[in-house]
């Protein structure tokens, strides 16, 4: 665990880039400092591998002061990413990686052959090693620096706006990347970002930092979006937080309408009886829903070719927002649910969500539209 004890920082010239912070980050987790530009995020972060003294406080790793440790003995137990990789560019790729696996004194064919196995578990296999970073996409290059960091197996990673400078559907692959490689690495990451989607993405915790180096909230990105502690976090969280909420909260226990449904080759006058609305609802012989069916358009039978496959359909192990998106996408306003197989169990409608959300957590509905 990573503890930051009354840690400030207050640079020569008098600016107090970070204020009396206390937080803890425990240890296999991501904890994510975000917040506007210049609000003390990098600086914190840099303090934890004292490549920023603070001023005052204290900073622990596993209960032992940062401040009476060799710095470099610190570095080499805590990996260090940065916005543009920051990869040498006179080397090659396999040889970036290799860098503090030198310096820890392997020789040199192990580092190498550890290289190349880091490379690969973040997507770059074989033909990659020997290519120099320009030679390498801006989303290749920050997974270079992310394997760089991995190379020497440091318990601790600092990752500061490592995926910012690369475009939106980039990074998304390297955020689900990082994530999977989390999950069997379970490394104690700080990770700083100003985007409030990438934390909540990303965060087991996030701490909310505010202009003046103050720290507003630490909070899981659920109880972030469902009771932020001022009008400063739900502002920066933003308005349509309820919304994102609902990604957080499960739907099991909803409340489902029984939906009438056909089956293909059945007859028109059949699903007209059967349709509310105007709409009925179509499965195949397994229960699982196909689309649905506007039985004005039917002319003897019940057909593909008219099936509407509009609409998403979700499951009731998913969450809240998947059921609110399967209601509001659908043709006929009732959401289609499934159980964990894809057959179906009902509908739902959306106010029937937001009735949900209200009895969990009051207030977030209101948000919400
Ligand atoms: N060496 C320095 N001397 C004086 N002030 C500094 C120095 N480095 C940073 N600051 C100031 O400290 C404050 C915090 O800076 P820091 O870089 O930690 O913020 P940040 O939240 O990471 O910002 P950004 O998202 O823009 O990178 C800012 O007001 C910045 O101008």
């Amino acid at each position: 665990m990573i503890e930051f004890d009354s840690v400030t920082k207050r640079y020569p010239d008098g600016t107090v880039a970070v204020n009396e912070v206390n937080l803890q980050a425990p240890s296999g987790k991501i904890t994510v400092f975000v917040g506007p530009s210049g609000c003390g995020k990098t600086t914190s972060l840099r303090m934890i591998n004292r490549m920023i003294e603070p001023t005052s406080g204290r900073i622990l790793i596993d209960g032992d002061e940062t401040g009476g440790k060799d710095p470099a003995t610190l570095r080499r137990g805590i990996g260090y990413v940065i916005q543009h990789a920051g990869l040498f560019p006179h080397r090659t790729v396999v040889d970036n990686v290799a860098t503090v696996p030198l310096l820890l004194g392997w020789d040199k064919a192990k580092a190498r052959s550890r290289a190349r196995e880091v490379l690969e578990r973040v997507g770059l296999p074989g033909a990659f090693a020997q290519r120099y970073p320009s030679q390498l996409s801006g989303g290749q290059q920050q997974r270079v620096g992310v394997a760089r960091a991995l190379a020497a197996d440091p318990p601790v990673m600092l990752m500061d706006e490592p995926f910012s400078a690369v475009d939106p559907v980039v990074r998304e692959g390297l955020q689900e990347e990082f994530l999977r490689l989390q999950n069997e690495l379970d490394k104690t990451i700080v990770f700083v970002t100003h985007d409030i989607d990438e934390a909540i993405k990303l965060g087991d915790q996030v701490a909310v930092f505010r202009t003046g180096g103050i720290l507003a909230q630490m909070a899981t990105p659920a109880e972030l979006l469902a009771d932020p502690a001022d009008d400063f976090v739900a502002g920066f969280v933003g308005r349509d937080r309820g919304y994102r909420a609902l990604s957080f909260m499960q739907a099991d226990g909803i409340e489902l309408d029984s939906e009438p449904t056909v089956k293909l080759g059945q007859t028109a006058a059949e699903a007209r009886s059967a349709a509310t609305d105007g709409w009925v609802l179509v499965l195949d012989d397994g229960q699982r829903p196909q689309g649905w069916i506007d039985v004005d358009r039917l002319d003897d039978e019940v057909t593909p070719d008219v099936l509407n496959r509009g609409g998403t359909v979700a499951s009731v192990d998913g969450s809240l927002r998947g059921i609110l998106d399967a209601a509001l996408s659908s043709p006929t306003g009732r959401g289609v649910v499934t159980d964990g197989q894809g057959r179906l169990l009902g509908t739902v409608v959306a106010g029937r969500v937001l009735e949900k959300v209200d009895e969990a957590h009051p207030g977030v509905a209101e948000v919400t539209g």
